[in-house]
């Protein structure tokens, strides 16, 4: 689809993640549309959550929200969908339960279970067309006002949910796939990530202007087993989808959550980005990135929580920790916003971090 969008306006996202020097960092926020925002609750009602998000008119209001809020702090917008539309389109059920989250009816439990779905004929032009149109009218609606990300589930998370069934303590179900049937895991692994691959793709060429890949449950792998069942995975949605996009391609970020131990590798995995959760010392991560990628983070959401000297004294550390946000590093959480949290207390955070990187 080649399509006209308005001028970019704010291109600070993009030359940071090209790595430029830059004024000051961009700053955007995981979750940043959603339920800490009255507006979205305006908007959202009692309506499901999916529901919202395949109505391309609801899902670009909710996801121009929080730049219309916070009116010149935020450098960037991010679809409002959710990881989990890549099962869906691989013929699985998904429910979004209020106040409990996702939740698969079938769970994939047997091997006639994966045969199921490594059978099922994917059509992601048909069964996310919801999503490219949402694409296409949020970027004209933003005016160029700030890019638009677009974004997946990283394999090894999305297989998580296909098999648990929903969020898991102990995730039993998947490290006994791994470990009893690894051959199993990897074919399902392997057509998780060519449904993201295209689906990458398409988002691309429907207006996301940046992609982000949320491995939400990294961390829950051993050093080894990420080595083997995530990110080689990792690695062709970031080689593929460019290859493919050519000279039309985006940048991309790689968030794995808790996987401290796979810093080094992410770093050199091809990706533009690499975002942290709140564990790293920002200056421990920059001693091992050296300069390879642009990091992006890594904010502890809870500090929002704090009076407004807290969260200035901890701005002021992570963004001198990341080397003063003058190349090379994007502010955002460690994690995605909380529902409680006073929408007045993340203005002063996003206030600070420009105050702060400014100078
Ligand atoms: C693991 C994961 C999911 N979804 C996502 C991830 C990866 C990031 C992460 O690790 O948090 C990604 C996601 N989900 C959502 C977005 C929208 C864009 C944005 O960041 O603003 C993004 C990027 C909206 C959403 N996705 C969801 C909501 C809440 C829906 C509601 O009840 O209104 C929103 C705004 C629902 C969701 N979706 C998911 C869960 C576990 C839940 C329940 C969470 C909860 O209840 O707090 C799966």
């Amino acid at each position: 689809m080649s399509q006209k969008f308005p001028l970019l306006k704010n291109n600070l996202l993009l030359r940071t993640l090209n790595g430029e020097d830059v004024e000051r960092p961009p700053c955007w926020i995981m979750r940043q549309a959603g339920r800490y925002l009255p507006e979205y609750h305006t908007v959202k009602k009692d309506k499901n959550f999916f529901e919202v998000c395949r109505d391309a008119e609801l899902a670009s209001e909710i996801t121009i929200q929080p730049i219309r809020h916070y009116k010149n702090l935020i450098d960037a917008a991010i679809i409002f969908s959710d990881i989990l539309v890549i099962p869906q389109a691989m013929g699985m059920d998904v429910k979004m339960i209020d106040g409990v989250g996702p939740s698969f009816p079938n769970p994939l439990r047997t091997i006639s279970d994966y045969e199921t779905v490594l059978n099922y004929k994917v059509d992601v032009e048909k069964s996310l067309h919801w999503a490219f149109k949402a694409i296409t009218l949020t970027r004209l609606k933003l005016n160029g006002e700030v890019p638009l990300f677009g974004f997946v589930g990283g394999p090894y998370t999305l297989l998580t949910y296909m098999v648990e069934g929903g969020g898991s303590r102990l995730f039993r179900f998947i490290k006994q796939l791994i470990n009893e049937h690894p051959e199993w895991a990897h074919k399902l692994l392997q057509k998780i990530t060519d449904v993201a691959v295209e689906f990458c793709v398409k988002q691309v060429q429907a207006g996301a202007q940046a992609l982000q890949v949320f491995e939400s449950w990294g961390g829950e792998l051993s050093s080894r087993d990420f080595d083997e069942f995530s990110l080689p995975y990792l690695i062709q949605i970031n080689e593929r989808v460019k290859q493919i996009l050519g000279k039309d391609k985006v940048p991309m970020i790689v968030f794995s959550k808790g996987s401290w131990y796979a810093l080094d590798k992410l770093c050199d995995s091809g990706y533009d980005a690499v975002s942290l959760d709140w564990l790293w010392n920002p200056k421990d991560a920059v001693k091992i990135n050296n300069g390879r990628v642009t990091l992006q983070g890594n904010l502890d959401p809870g500090v929002i929580y704090g009076s407004n000297e807290v969260i200035t004294e901890k701005v002021k550390y992570m963004i001198q920790s990341f080397g003063g946000g003058k190349s090379k590093y994007i502010v955002n959480f460690g994690h995605g916003t909380h529902p409680h949290m006073d929408p007045e207390k993340i203005r002063f955070f996003l206030e600070e971090c420009h105050r702060i990187g400014s100078t």
